[in-house]
């Protein structure tokens, strides 16, 4: 359970309030643009910490703990693959800086690679995959990672909308079913009503605590309503 105390954090002139607790699942994380949903994600990896309040994670304090150093991996737009490593080299990254790897590395990334539909591909460099392989190439190296709790800050973005379900699909099949806690910056309300368990709205620097997500949308508060344009 990942658990937001009397947070309160600023960053320049904006601060971002939140108390909550966030559950394992899908949760979405939507609200209006510059209400504070990426600056809530840096919160819980450690690149941002709390002015007052605590995050924990299972009971325990996050504050001061390095992002490397919390139960969190996070998956950005741009996938954050190398270019001049090759896909298997970039999903081994989980496991540690090094390239080498053991053959029971070698073996746990081969799975991972089979799992996200790429294990003829490991040896190719990022460039020649499509934009979609990519996007499993980066999912896979979350997948190997192995952190409990698992941010997508609008990492399926730029795919379109049939890719974007193939990935959303992927996401719910492995980090889902494996109980891990999953929080998706989107800012497609369909994608939050189609896969998210639970819906968190930040709106003008409020986390607002979680809600389900057929609850929510049946009956929208105005903030959400505000976002919707209804
Ligand atoms: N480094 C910074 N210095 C000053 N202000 C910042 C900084 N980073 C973010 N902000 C401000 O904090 C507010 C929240 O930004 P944030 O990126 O969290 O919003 P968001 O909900 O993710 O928006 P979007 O949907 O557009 O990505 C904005 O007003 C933004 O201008």
């Amino acid at each position: 359970m990942l658990t937001f105390d009397n947070v309160s954090l600023r960053v320049g002139e904006f601060t971002l309030t939140a108390d909550a607790h966030v559950g394992p699942g899908l949760t979405a994380v939507i609200g209006p643009s510059g209400g504070g949903k990426s600056t809530l994600l840096s919160a819980i990896a450690g690149f941002l910490d709390p002015d007052a309040g605590q995050i924990s994670w299972d009971g325990r304090d996050l504050s001061g703990r390095a992002p490397g150093d919390r139960p969190v991996t996070m998956l950005f737009q741009d996938n954050n693959l190398f270019p001049h490593l090759t896909v298997a080299q970039n999903v081994g990254l989980a496991l540690g800086p090094r390239l080498r790897m053991s053959a029971a590395e070698t073996r746990r990334i081969d799975d991972v690679l089979v799992r996200v539909s790429l294990g003829d591909l490991g040896h190719r460099k990022p460039a020649a995959l499509s934009g979609g392989q990519q996007s499993r190439a980066a999912l896979a190296r979350v997948l190997l990672a192995d952190r409990p709790v698992v941010l997508l800050d609008e990492a399926f973005a730029a795919l379109g909308p049939a890719l974007r379900a193939e990935m959303l699909e992927l996401v719910q099949g492995t980090l889902v079913q494996a109980g891990r806690t999953v929080l998706m910056v989107t800012h497609d309300p369909s994608d939050a009503r189609a896969w998210a368990d639970q819906v968190v709205l930040v709106a003008d620097g409020v986390v607002q605590p979680p809600q389900s997500t057929a609850a929510l949308f049946a009956d929208p508060p105005a903030a959400l309503r505000a976002y919707l344009g209804t």
